[in-house]
């Protein structure tokens, strides 16, 4: 018996090797791509992307994981638009005070500056366009109340959502001042959407997916088989904290994949979120974009390593030009406020910050990607 468990030890023994050999192999062939870039600049969207296209897709596990986020993007951008307009306004809501007597016992707003900056700022007429009328009490204080994003999205709870979404118009001029308090782009599209993603049988499609917004903690990898060419494609987390773990992915990565964000350029980065009253000019994303891109390219392990800089975003881009210059990121800029012309000035500038000329440096916009994974 003895010997009969020994030779099944040894068939599962060559087995392992062989797998592991085969995993050598394969790890040698596939090209690792590492995709970095400031927070919110859209690596995981160009990974889902690429998961629905050259992976297997999202299966119905991972499917509920991006309604729960998605459900949790309305509850806490619609939470974050009521605190805003309450705040700004210093309209405390009746039965969510504090210990601290702060309105809404929310510990990130810091009320005084918040006021006196928006003196500054804004008029008092603007200010009271953020005010949320009486008739919307219940609806707020219904959704204040709720503990926790991740909270599912009942029949109630869109009814309110809706009424104040379509019928408050100081939720949809809080909503104009995005770029400074967070909300990301997308909750429009689920809010105008919420009673099909509020549905029991809700399963988000395509589009959903690629809209969530979910901030990467940490690493996600994935193989793509690709023609002959097998890419390994690692997402990481871009904010602040997240950077600090970047170095642990570093080893042997044929291309750093870049994202930048074309339309960050008057959005105040999430870390710094504070107050509608953020200076913009002083701290952009954009700016940060920069800055995290110089500190990339300085790393020692990346002197020769080919950088791929995506630009993201070039249909929101579109949108806010007409009414943003990008001057407030490039105060050099003296071309027309005009897309082409701004998005050139962009790429040309990101270029520039390339010191080691012998580096291959490639620009694509996102929906060129196509003709990257054609180039190995
Ligand atoms: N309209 C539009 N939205 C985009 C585009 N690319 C990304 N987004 C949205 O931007 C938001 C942020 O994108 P993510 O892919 O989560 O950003 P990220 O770089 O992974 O951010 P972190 O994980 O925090 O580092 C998501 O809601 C995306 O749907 C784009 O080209 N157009
Ligand atoms: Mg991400």
């Amino acid at each position: 018996m003895g010997g009969c468990m020994s030779d099944s030890q040894d068939t599962t023994d060559r087995n392992v090797e062989r797998e592991i050999e085969k995993d050598k192999k394969q790890d040698t062939r596939a090209h690792k791509l590492l995709l970095l870039g400031a927070g919110g600049s859209g690596k995981s969207t160009f990974f889902k992307q690429l998961k629905a296209i050259h992976g297997e897709g999202h299966n119905d596990r991972e499917k509920e994981g991006f309604k729960r986020q998605i459900h949790g993007q309305v509850v806490e951008s619609i939470q974050l638009l009521i605190r805003q307009c309450k705040t700004v306004t210093k309209d405390p809501l009746p039965g969510i005070k504090d210990e601290d007597d702060e309105p809404f016992g929310n510990d990130d707003l810091d009320d005084a500056r918040l006021s006196n900056s928006l003196k500054v700022e804004m008029t008092e007429t603007e200010i009271a366009q953020f005010k949320i009328a009486k008739e919307f009490d219940q609806s707020c204080q219904y959704l204040l109340e709720i503990h926790g994003s991740r909270s599912a999205l009942t029949e109630q709870l869109v009814t309110h959502v809706k009424s104040l979404w379509n019928e408050c118009p100081a939720i949809q001029a809080m909503f104009e001042h995005r770029n400074k308090i967070g909300i990301p782009d997308s909750s429009a599209f689920f809010f105008n959407d919420i009673e099909r993603i509020g549905r029991s049988d809700y399963t988000p499609d395509h589009k959903d997916i690629v809209l969530a917004r979910y901030r990467t903690t940490g690493m996600t990898e994935k193989e793509f088989h690709i023609k002959d060419a097998v890419f390994k494609v690692l997402d990481v987390g871009g904010q602040r904290n997240e950077r600090k773990k970047w170095i642990h992915f570093f080893d042997g990565v044929t291309a750093v994949l870049f994202v930048v964000s074309l339309t960050c350029y008057d959005e105040v980065p999430f870390e710094d979120v504070t107050d509608l009253a953020a200076d913009v000019t002083l701290m952009n994303s954009m700016l940060e974009s920069i800055k995290v891109f110089e500190d990339t390219l300085d790393f020692e392990c990346f002197q020769k390593t080919g950088f791929i800089l995506f630009f993201n975003k070039a249909d929101l881009m579109q949108e806010k030009i007409k009414r943003v210059p990008i001057t407030n990121a490039f105060p050099n800029y003296k071309g027309p406020q005009e897309f082409k012309p701004s998005v050139d000035y962009i790429s040309k500038y990101f270029l520039s910050l390339n010191r080691v000329p012998e580096r291959e440096m490639l620009l694509r916009f996102f929906f060129e990607y196509v003709l990257f994974v054609n180039y190995w």
